[in-house]
């Protein structure tokens, strides 16, 4: 077995990988990144990227089939799901091309293959099934940036085998297929099960709850509820569906009734891929779940020289999140023992759904768990005017601010152009301010800003500060 001693191990080398090594080597050039899969991270070959060009597709899609309610006419919609998936890929394969040059532009003692595992504290041994090579690794810091995986239940795999997929598999998919049940009401099942939806797969959602999506506020989620059920086709309150294999099929029976499926997409959560890392010999504080403590200002695990980023924390599982703690982990553990303190980000989720969905700051729910004293702003786009002009006019947004100084704590919304009013509130967020000084702020007409304009008043009107705020504001421009 080939011996290497090294000051930073990093395990994984995706997003958060490549941060902390990028992190680390400012430090020491005595890093090694080791990787049992491919290059090129999941955001780029199996994540954000395909998706959004999926969703792409079915954007496009989507405007044809709703181009009459413009009085434009078209002469029906053709998906060619050859040519869909074929722009995917290529599309994808660019990104993770962008990737993996810069992986390839690491020196080569700075990487290793295979599957990493601790046999003792501070000793890996990494096994590359390709060569049939091992190698122990005694790291002075160790870098856990493993990522995730989808939840599958263990019956789900026996009742439906190979007609089981997982994201990753989606985007491989030479044709669009004619059928697919999605399971789960999450984010990943609302981008994908609407996407392939509006490109012409039939396609059923199975959620075991009636929550859809991740909005916290009671109205607001039954408004996500409302808005996406009435689209994509969906049995909630299932927990227990009834699926069983029929050839190439599998046939989901509720209430009597049979639906047949190509494929069964897991879209149930993804959890830390922390098994066979061997943690249980790597003497690291870990929770009732199996992943390790760990301090989120710093990423150290504990009071040792090991260090957690991107989804194998198990907090957020999101790609800017990834990079950052990646950040985060890796300067510190190549500082170690300087391990310095770094402020976090404002928290910000986007859903790229039809209308979007998105979360800035303090979710309602943690801002009731923390027992905060705040007040809610509200508008609703059923007439919000641009959002009218763009056949767009459906959600709703929510505003929390903070009794006492005014200031935003946090917003969700179902509604147009989420993703750029998450950015605009979550800096507000980010940068304490308050109703007032973000009333005071210019809106532009007519915009869809003009309706967080609307519920920044609502809000202001809650909250009792400030100049009464104007009723009717006739002089802002008609629907603002
Ligand atoms: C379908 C989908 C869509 C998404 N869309 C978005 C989006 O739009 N926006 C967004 O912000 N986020 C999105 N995400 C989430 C985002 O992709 C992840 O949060 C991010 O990629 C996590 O990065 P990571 O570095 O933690 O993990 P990864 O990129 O998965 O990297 C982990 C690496 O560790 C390697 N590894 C694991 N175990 C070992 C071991 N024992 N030894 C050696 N190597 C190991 C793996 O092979 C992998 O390369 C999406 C995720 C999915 C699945
Ligand atoms: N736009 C984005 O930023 C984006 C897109 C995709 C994924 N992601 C990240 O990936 C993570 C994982 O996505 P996800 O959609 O898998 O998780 P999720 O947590 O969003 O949703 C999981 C869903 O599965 C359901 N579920 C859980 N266990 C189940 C079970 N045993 N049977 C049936 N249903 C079950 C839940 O009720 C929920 O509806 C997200 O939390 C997010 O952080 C982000």
């Amino acid at each position: 077995m080939q011996e290497l001693s090294v000051d930073v191990a990093i395990i994984g080398t995706g997003t958060a990988g490549m941060g902390a090594y990028r992190g680390a080597r400012q430090h020491t050039e005595s890093v090694l990144a080791i990787e049992s899969g491919p290059y090129g991270t999941t955001c780029a070959r199996v994540g954000c990227m395909p998706s959004k060009l999926l969703i792409a597709a079915a954007e496009a899609a989507h405007a044809v089939a709703a181009a009459p309610g413009f009085g434009v006419n078209v002469l029906g919609v053709q998906v060619d799901g050859r040519a869909v998936m074929q722009r995917v890929r290529a599309e994808r394969d660019r990104f993770v091309g962008f990737v993996t040059e810069s992986v390839d532009g690491w020196p080569t003692a700075h990487k290793l293959r295979g599957h990493a595992r601790f046999v003792a504290p501070g000793v890996l041994e990494v096994q590359d099934q390709g060569s049939g090579r091992s190698t122990r690794v005694r790291a002075a810091r160790i870098v856990i940036a493993t990522g995730s995986e989808p939840v599958i239940e263990p019956r789900w795999q026996q009742v439906l085998g190979d007609r089981l997929i997982r994201n990753d598999e989606v985007f491989d998919w030479q044709e669009l297929p004619r059928a697919v049940l999605v399971l789960g009401a999450g984010v990943i099942a609302l981008e994908l099960a609407q996407a392939l939806h509006r490109l012409g797969v039939r396609v059923r959602l199975i959620g075991r709850s009636q929550r859809v999506g991740p909005l916290t506020d009671p109205a607001l989620q039954a408004l996500s509820r409302e808005i996406l059920g009435a689209e994509i086709p969906m049995h909630l309150g299932l927990a227990q569906p009834d699926l069983r294999r029929e050839g190439d099929e599998v046939v989901l029976t509720v209430a009597g009734q049979e639906e047949r499926f190509d494929w069964v997409l897991a879209a149930a959560g993804r959890r830390p891929r922390l098994q066979g890392l061997g943690l249980e010999l790597s003497g690291l504080p870990l929770d009732a779940q199996g992943v390790p403590l760990f301090d989120r200002h710093t990423g150290q695990v504990g009071s040792q020289p090991v260090f957690i980023a991107g989804d194998a924390n198990a907090e957020l599982q999101l790609l800017h999140e990834a990079a950052d703690e990646g950040r985060i982990a890796g300067d510190n553990a190549g500082r170690w023992p300087d391990v310095r303190v770094r402020p976090r980000r404002a928290p910000l989720a986007v859903v790229f759904s039809d209308p979007q969905i998105m979360l800035a700051g303090q979710s309602h729910a943690e801002l009731l768990r923390a027992g905060v004293a705040f007040e809610t702003g509200r508008v609703s786009f059923a007439d919000q005017g641009r959002s009218r002009v763009m056949r767009k006019n459906q959600g709703g947004l929510h505003l929390y601010a903070d009794k006492d100084s005014g200031r935003l704590l946090g917003a969700e919304m179902i509604g147009p152009a989420a993703e750029h009013l998450g950015h605009l509130l979550s800096w507000s967020v980010q940068r304490g301010d308050t109703v007032q000084q973000m009333l005071d702020s210019p809106f532009y007409h007519p915009v869809v800003e003009e309706g967080l304009r609307t519920a920044l008043r609502d809000l202001q009107r809650a909250l009792r500060m400030g100049p009464p705020p104007i009723e009717r504001c006739l002089d802002c421009g008609p629907g603002a």
